[in-house]
């Protein structure tokens, strides 16, 4: 039992930042003057005080002028779980595919197919745009982030929209930020173009980037048709899919120089939610990183190259032939990094789901059709593919709302770039993949601290909708505090008939160590845990299991003897 007196000024009183502690550079106003109520704490209190504009225009003032990291962009855990720093890591053999020869070398097609079913991602060769044209699609790439704040402003994106220029959207509670400044914008169809976010400086952006969205709609066909014959289908099986208004999305993505490049992220480990991303590379800098067997590794700047990540739906339509992988970007302490990434994909409203062709009884449907939308991405798509039937059934709805599932993503999901990381799902049907959900308990506990706990998750255990909590700012009060270390609880999950006992560590993912790579599954977007009570990285686990049994992986450490690790939290018995 505890009893918590809560001190605070006057409730009608407004109060508001120390005029003295807000100064124009270093400190500006990060808080308008509020009155207390539960309105207050429970909707408006970051969203409304957090100063939106300043936030977003700082990034490239803080790399040069600040002597130690925000607090908001420091990444949660130091070292990569390979017990090295982000930017030591080995590079990586990625296949580069030689796209001149795609329809006439069944060599070269076959080469497509294991480099996407293997790694997800390759590199494109001859693709059939100059090196010429993009240069000049960098150029405006740089002139747009080198122009002046006022004219960046004029395409700075509403607080809760994706689209425009700025930092990440702020979805949960003690998100973490990237080190990056974005400009994030609708190209196909032309009809839902927004124009007052297309910078005017350089001039002739609008008409670089609508060529280079064309070009790169060819070679979204020339992949899926050739990815489609890879497999024996017809060329169109998975452009089919796509109706007739596809979409591309375009996202400049701008990585000022950080001297706490081990401490930062540049993009936070995610999977793409696209069918393609076509990723045009810095010329000299790298920093792009994929996970492949556990290790994360660096993709090399090929001359010319267009890096093209398969993304989840691709890997639905495939029916998890071919697979989307999990990638991130650092950040370099000397040279600023610039890439941009095409993201295409069917048309919004229309539902994709696997090939009929590609569910036989050997390799049974593995995804259920999905429509693309923020509704598939925060409620469906989990559900669909996280939990089957007995595992659903076996949650109760008073259990889910209790549990702690695991947060081992560091901060929030970034919806604009189409696939937030904890979203991603595995194959492995019966082991319970736990993900996301620091925005619940964030607002439960909360709710808790003040004797409101109205329960808000689901029977089926997914996330709210997107919390109204955006950042918390430093210094934190005392109730962000209170909220933090409640959400360090270790929470238990027990079925039903009693077969699956889980003590989760929650939030504290640092400690929960991957039974096959023993190291922190915090790195990582989603982990596996089996009935058994062992935990691994959901890709981990995948590496090990014969396709055969990924509907029912086995424990890799399937062992009798009762095992307690008291470092994590977790037991069996
Ligand atoms: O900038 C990079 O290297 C990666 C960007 C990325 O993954 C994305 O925009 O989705
Ligand atoms: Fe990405």
């Amino acid at each position: 039992m505890t009893l918590a007196m809560f001190c605070m000024p006057q409730t009608e009183k407004v109060i508001g930042p120390v005029e003295g502690l807000v100064t124009d550079e270093k400190t500006p106003r990060l808080y308008k003057n509020v009155t207390f109520t539960l309105e207050f704490f429970f909707q408006n209190y970051q969203q409304v005080c957090m100063n939106h504009e300043s936030m977003n225009m700082q990034l490239q003032q803080i790399a040069s002028d600040f002597d130690q990291l925000p607090g908001r962009y420091v990444r949660k855990e130091y070292k990569d779980f390979s017990g090295i720093g982000l930017s030591h890591v080995p590079s990586a053999d990625v296949p580069v595919i030689d796209f001149s020869l795609l329809n006439s070398s069944p060599l070269e097609l076959n080469k497509l197919k294991s480099a996407v079913s293997t790694w997800g991602c390759f590199q494109a060769i001859n693709h059939g745009i100059e090196g010429s044209f993009l240069e000049k699609v960098r150029e405006i790439s740089r002139l747009f982030f080198r122009s002046s704040m006022e004219d960046k402003k004029k395409c700075l994106r509403a607080e809760d929209d994706f689209e425009g220029y700025g930092n990440d959207v702020i979805l949960l509670d003690q998100q973490t930020l990237d080190w990056v400044d974005r400009l994030y914008i609708t190209v196909r169809p032309k009809h839902q173009q927004k124009l007052q976010f297309w910078p005017q400086n350089p001039t002739h952006f609008r008409e670089v980037l609508d060529e280079y969205s064309s070009k790169i709609g060819l070679i979204n066909k020339v992949v899926l048709k050739a990815l489609a014959r890879s497999l024996n289908l017809e060329d169109d099986c998975f452009l089919n899919q796509y109706g007739t208004t596809a979409k591309m999305h375009a996202r400049f993505n701008y990585y000022p120089p950080c001297r706490w490049v081990d401490n930062v992220f540049g993009f936070k480990p995610h999977a793409d939610g696209t069918a393609i991303t076509v990723l045009l590379q810095d010329k000299e800098i790298e920093g792009l990183q994929l996970l492949k067997d556990c290790q994360w590794v660096g993709v090399p700047i090929v001359r010319d190259a267009l890096t093209i990540n398969v993304g989840d739906q691709i890997e639905i339509m495939s029916n998890g032939v071919f697979k989307s992988r999990v990638h991130r970007a650092l950040v370099n302490p000397k040279y600023e990094r610039m890439t941009l990434a095409m993201f295409c994909m069917p048309q919004t409203e229309k539902g994709i789901g696997p090939v009929d062709e590609l569910i036989t009884d050997e390799t049974p449907r593995l995804y259920k059709n999905v429509k693309y939308s923020l509704d598939f991405y925060f409620e469906h798509y989990q559900q669909g593919f996280m939990l089957n039937a007995s595992q659903k059934e076996s949650l109760s709805k008073e259990k889910i709302s209790h549990s702690s599932l695991v947060n081992i993503m560091e901060g929030a999901p970034n919806v604009y770039h189409h696939l937030p990381a904890h979203h991603r799902h595995h194959n492995l049907n019966r082991a319970l993949l736990f993900r996301v959900p620091r925005l619940n308990q964030s607002v439960q506990h909360s709710q808790r601290n003040l004797g409101h706990n109205s329960g808000t998750s689901t029977s089926q255990g997914r996330a709210n909708p997107p919390s109204k909590f955006g950042y918390q700012p430093e210094p934190r009060s005392g109730y962000t505090e209170r909220r933090e270390n409640a959400t360090r609880r270790p929470e238990i999950i027990r079925s039903n008939n009693n077969t699956l006992v889980i003590n989760v560590v929650s939030a504290n993912a640092q400690k929960m160590l991957c039974g096959l790579c023993s190291v922190s599954t915090s790195d990582l977007c989603v982990a596996a845990v089996l009935v058994c009570g062992h935990v691994y990285h959901a890709d981990c686990l995948e590496t090990k299991t014969p396709y055969a049994d990924r509907r029912d992986p086995p424990c890799p450490l399937d062992f009798t003897s009762s095992l307690v690790r008291d470092d994590n939290g977790l037991q069996t018995s």
